[in-house]
């Protein structure tokens, strides 16, 4: 297949924060989601507005990050009670790049100062990170909203078809066994399967 040499494009080791997987790191047959090429919209962070279950988010960290945050539909949320948060619910939600994952980090420390460990999705609450049922929901959920973001935005699914042929990697250090829910590439890659069988049908 013929894909834009730009997707490997070497950029400056030397300046590169260390978390970050360069263009030029892939090894024959993959490519990195990065986000100094046009990949990076596949990152979670990337600004790509969708509908989940009649919400519209701005990105996937938008609602990843947004599930942390109290939610004021729920009769019980006890994350209410805690002072601190600097964005609503709906705001994160509307959040892309690295303003939505600094309202995750955020929320991180609020969930440890007060020894929080549900996340919520409507009324389901689950601990997205217990290795178990929480992160299986977890996991379809997250998939869901990927799909929905290709699915809604013509010009990234018609990028991801483009892909074809390569294994899709990620653009920042991320140990083999981190729970599938993070491992975006893969899941879109699993989309990506989706949309070829359904072309070849
Ligand atoms: N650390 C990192 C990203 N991490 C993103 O943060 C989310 C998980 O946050 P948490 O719930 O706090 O573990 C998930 O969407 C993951 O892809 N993303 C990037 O592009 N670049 C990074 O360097």
């Amino acid at each position: 297949a013929d894909y834009p040499s730009d997707w490997w494009k070497p950029a400056d080791e030397q300046t590169a924060p260390k978390w970050e997987i360069l263009p030029q790191s892939a090894k024959p047959g993959e490519v990195i989601l990065s986000k100094r090429t046009e990949l990076g919209v596949f990152s979670n962070l990337s600004k790509a507005p969708f509908t989940l279950d009649g919400i519209s988010y701005a990105s996937i960290e938008g609602l990843w990050q947004g599930m942390k945050y109290p939610d004021p539909t729920l009769a019980n949320d006890e994350r209410s009670k805690v002072t601190g948060w600097p964005n609503t619910r709906a705001q994160v939600y509307l959040m892309s790049s690295w303003e939505s994952k600094t309202a995750g980090n955020v929320a991180n420390q609020i969930y440890k100062d007060h020894n929080l460990k549900f996340i919520t999705y409507f009324d389901r609450r689950f601990m997205y990170n217990d290795g178990k049922e929480g992160s299986q929901f977890h996991l379809e959920l997250i998939t869901r909203a990927i799909r929905a973001k290709v699915m809604q935005n013509p010009e990234i699914k018609a990028l991801l078809l483009k892909t074809a042929g390569l294994n899709l990697k990620p653009d920042h250090q991320m140990s083999e066994d981190s729970l599938p829910s993070y491992k975006y590439h893969e899941i879109l890659e699993k989309i990506r399967a989706e949309l070829l069988k359904d072309k070849a049908l």
